[in-house]
């Protein structure tokens, strides 16, 4: 099956539109308020208004107060949340909305004994970020230690480029694939070309 791909920090139309064109299964909007890629709620429900249909969007969140999620939630209506700092299931959970949770691969994380945490969540991003942190760092991590006996779908995330992509694909075989800077010009800027190429690989690899 073709590994899914989202395109993540979406702050332009013509990136959204031009991404929806070349396929991408997901486009991510980040709400949370200290990303350099940061989106206002007005626009991000412009730009959702436009987009054809089957382009899954994406709420980006990181310990974010739940008046905001839930406001986002009411205007934007993603079809997924995602989750990226320290949020609890509880907390995750209390949306009634299906999400992601963002799996920070710093050394001694343990990915299963994390996920079991998240009864709630149906996928798991694995991204190189330390929590806390803002992500969309451009930096990959060892991939080697993504478990390969985890049955809920994982995305691979963290410094992916349409230079590594072939390669991370076939090494970890992903439910999914998201990247952010590896395919801008600049912090929230996406470069036609660097989207365009990613698809390609991602296309011909998993075809
Ligand atoms: O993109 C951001 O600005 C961001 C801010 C806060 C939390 C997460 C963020 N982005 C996520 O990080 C991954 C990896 O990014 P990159 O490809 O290494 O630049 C990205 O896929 C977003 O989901």
């Amino acid at each position: 099956m073709r590994t899914r791909v989202k395109f993540c920090g979406i702050t332009r139309m013509n990136d959204a539109l031009e991404a929806a064109a070349l396929g991408v299964d997901a486009l991510g909007f980040v709400f949370t308020r200290e990303s350099k890629r940061y989106i206002a709620l007005e626009n991000a429900c412009v730009i959702r208004a436009a987009l054809p249909p089957f382009v899954a969007c994406v709420a980006l969140f990181m310990d974010d107060d739940a008046v905001w999620v839930a406001e986002v939630l009411k205007k934007f209506g993603p079809d997924y949340l995602q989750f990226h700092g320290n949020e609890d299931a509880g907390y995750c959970d209390s949306f009634a909305s299906p999400y992601l949770k963002a799996i920070a691969m710093g050394a001694a994380q343990n990915v299963a004994a994390f996920a079991a945490k998240y009864p709630g969540a149906g996928g798991f991003l694995l991204d190189s970020h330390a929590v806390g942190a803002a992500g969309g760092s451009g930096e990959t991590f060892d991939w080697t230690r993504v478990p390969r006996d985890i049955t809920r779908p994982l995305l691979l995330a963290g410094g992916l480029t349409p230079d590594n992509i072939a390669d991370a694909i076939r090494q970890v075989q992903p439910y999914g694939v998201d990247v952010s800077s590896g395919i801008e010009a600049a912090p929230g800027i996406k470069d036609s070309q660097k989207m365009r190429k990613f698809i390609e690989e991602v296309n011909r690899v998993s075809a």
